[in-house]
């Protein structure tokens, strides 16, 4: 018995090239493990390979080499177990506009094999706020409704695993905060989510671990705390009491941005220097403090500081 929901090793993907372009390889040797009852996330810049990953756990694509496992189910070996544990919401809003919410629901519970006794049409229907819209035809939804009714989809044959592939891409903040709540209490359930997302600072708010992928590859996968800790760098942010002197003499390696309305913003190696020596040198050089405050680095320091150094390694 595994602890993972997810255990990826070894996976690669090729794709044949169209015409005369050369074949793209858009996962390269892929080992990955997915703790069950967490929230990861998977980010990387785009065509990086996380639609492909997500494809290829959701059956859609063909994998070129490698094993993937899905509570435990291997995919060449328990097809039909592995896909009926995780439910896939898509980027793309794909539905067939002659059917209601409930139909869809319905044929992609058909497609699952779920009785009919043991469907939860209402229940989902309800979950994601289209109990009144059940019997509209989905081309006089809404896009917020359609998403929602693809996230439904998805949860149809109540899978353990949900995976969600840009959700709230172009999303209104509502709807986004609508799914967020949805995919909380479906977590706090027991369901095992999976997202992809452009958003940073959401990854950060939602995420317990994340894995980044950079052409295709696996650059780094660590808990979202541990992720943000490795970047060294604060920030000290200090509003001076009347003009700023032009210049301040600063303990090595600290250097200083002025922002606007004379704020002074000191950056410093916090394995190197402590906010105390920046304010003692402050207090040397005259300067009177109105107010203080530390920057800690975000999710976008890490993305960005990882990739470019990715980026210059493969130069
Ligand atoms: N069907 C396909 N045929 C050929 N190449 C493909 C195909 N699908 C994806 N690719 C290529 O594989 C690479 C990875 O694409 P993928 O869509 O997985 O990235 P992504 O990280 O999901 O990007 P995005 O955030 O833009 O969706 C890209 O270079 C893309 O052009």
């Amino acid at each position: 018995m595994t602890d993972n929901a997810i255990e990826i090793s070894g996976l690669t993907k090729t794709y044949a090239g169209s015409g005369s372009e050369p074949p793209k390889t858009a996962l390269k040797d892929v080992d990955l493990n997915i703790p069950r009852g967490s929230i990861f996330g998977l980010l990387g810049p785009n065509g990086a390979g996380k639609s492909t990953l997500i494809n290829v756990l959701a059956g859609l694509v063909v994998k070129s080499a490698g094993h993937v496992k899905i509570w435990g189910f291997d995919q060449d070996v328990n097809p039909r177990q592995s896909r009926a544990a995780i439910g896939v919401m898509p980027q793309e809003l794909n539905l067939d506009p002659f059917f209601t919410p409930r139909g869809s629901l319905d044929v992609q519970a058909g497609l699952y094999g779920v009785p009919r006794a043991e469907r939860r049409t209402d229940e989902i229907l309800e979950m994601i706020g289209l109990t009144d819209k059940g019997d509209a035809y989905a081309r006089n939804l809404s896009g917020g409704m359609r998403r929602r009714l693809l996230l439904g989809k998805a949860l149809v044959h109540n899978p353990r695993i949900l995976v969600l592939d840009e959700p709230t891409a172009g999303v209104d903040i509502e709807l986004r905060q609508m799914l967020w709540s949805n995919v909380r209490k479906l977590n706090d359930e027991g369901m095992t989510i999976i997202l992809t997302t452009h958003y940073l600072e959401e990854a950060e708010q939602m995420c317990d671990e994340i894995a980044i992928l950079h052409h295709g590859e696996l650059l780094v996968r660590d808990t979202t705390p541990k992720l943000i800790g490795r970047i060294d760098t604060k920030t000290l942010v200090i509003q001076p009491e009347g003009t700023p002197p032009p210049d301040v003499a600063l303990p090595q390696g600290v250097t200083l941005d002025r922002r606007e309305g004379g704020i002074l913003a000191f950056n410093y190696a916090k394995t190197k220097t402590s906010p105390g020596d920046i304010l003692m040198a402050l207090r040397e050089a005259g300067v009177k403090i109105a107010d203080v405050s530390i920057e800690e680095p975000d999710l976008e320091d890490v993305f960005l500081d990882l990739t470019r150094s990715a980026n210059k390694s493969a130069a």
